[in-house]
């Protein structure tokens, strides 16, 4: 598989399809979900559905049913991935945080991680218990990352040579991700310049998305994706944990979260990628590698 599965626990969850002649490329199948099923049909009849893979319905193979994407990666070669998950609350659900009180189960395996990232992270209590609870872990990995101040973090890197960097974990301000930026791009300008442009496109059409209006768009990704070739692109991934929003006139996206707001603070990720890239993209900027200039 050419894709790349930051979370080896879901690559079980993918299929992917070789591209049929005749058609423009590649398929992968994704396993079903409901919430993301009916978020993809949506975006199909949005301003948005330019900047997502392009969704053909459900398929069942043996006993499993799957959604059919378009595959992002067809036709490039080498392909260099980055995900960065969007929003100040990236992997949690209002819901799941009530679920989480009413029914505290101490997750070791949780504990573990945590500890493997840092030893002191975990309350004296949490120690001794060998466990913690997953909202704990959840809002634990949102505010030792970027996600809680930049409202986006760097999931994964996969560079041409296919290895996976997930290093960036910690980045906690603007001037990191612009050093992961250049890293991500080898500083190669036409790349940084193309997804500039791109994600002010997607900024101009989340305006005037009744999906975005009317969503809660939580554990979204945002996929960076460009080969030697310098074509650039990014798209939005991941719909799994996106849900309709009844007072959707509240909804504004762009403000910090308060329990019970159900803001997502994706645009406060998406203004800090755009700011990066923007300083980046300066004609005057000497940080590009001097052959590309
Ligand atoms: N349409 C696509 N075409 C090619 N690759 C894709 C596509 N959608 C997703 N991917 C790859 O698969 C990875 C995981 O995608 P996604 O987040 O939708 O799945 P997931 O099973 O929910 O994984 P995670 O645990 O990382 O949230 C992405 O980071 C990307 O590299
Ligand atoms: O990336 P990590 O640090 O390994 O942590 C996992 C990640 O946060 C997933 O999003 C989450 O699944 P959901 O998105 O489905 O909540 C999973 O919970 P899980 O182990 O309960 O599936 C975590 O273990």
């Amino acid at each position: 598989m050419t894709m790349m599965h930051w979370s080896l626990r879901r690559q079980s969850s993918w299929v992917q399809l070789a591209g049929h002649q005749g058609t423009d490329g590649g398929e992968v199948l994704k396993l079903y979900s409901e919430v993301e099923a009916n978020c993809l049909d949506c975006l199909m009849r949005d301003p948005l559905r330019p900047f997502v893979p392009q969704y053909h319905g459900l398929v069942t193979k043996g006993e499993l049913c799957y959604i059919r994407l378009e595959d992002l990666l067809s036709g490039l070669r080498k392909p260099v991935i980055m995900d960065c998950k969007m929003g100040v609350r990236w992997t949690y659900q209002e819901e799941e945080l009530v679920k989480a009180r009413t029914n505290a189960t101490l997750r070791s395996d949780m504990y573990q991680k945590m500890v493997k990232i840092d030893p002191s992270a975990p309350s004296a209590e949490e120690h001794e218990q060998g466990g913690v609870t997953k909202s704990r872990y959840l809002q634990w990995k949102d505010t030792t990352s970027s996600t809680a101040t930049l409202g986006f973090r760097i999931e994964g890197i996969m560079t041409e040579d296919g290895s996976v960097q997930r290093d960036f974990r910690k980045i906690m301000t603007l001037a990191q991700v612009t050093e992961a930026l250049l890293f991500f791009t080898r500083r190669q300008r036409e790349i940084l310049e193309a997804y500039h442009s791109r994600l002010l496109a997607l900024s101009d059409a989340l305006k005037n998305s009744l999906f975005f209006r009317t969503h809660e768009v939580i554990g979204s990704s945002l996929l960076f994706v460009h080969d030697h070739s310098s074509r650039a692109n990014v798209w939005m991934i991941d719909f799994a944990k996106t849900t309709p929003v009844s007072d959707a006139s509240r909804l504004r996206h762009n403000v910090p979260w308060a329990e019970g707001s159900r803001e997502d603070g994706y645009l406060i990720g998406l203004t800090s990628l755009i700011t990066s890239l923007s300083q980046l993209s300066e004609k005057n900027n000497d940080r590009f590698c001097p052959l590309l200039l």
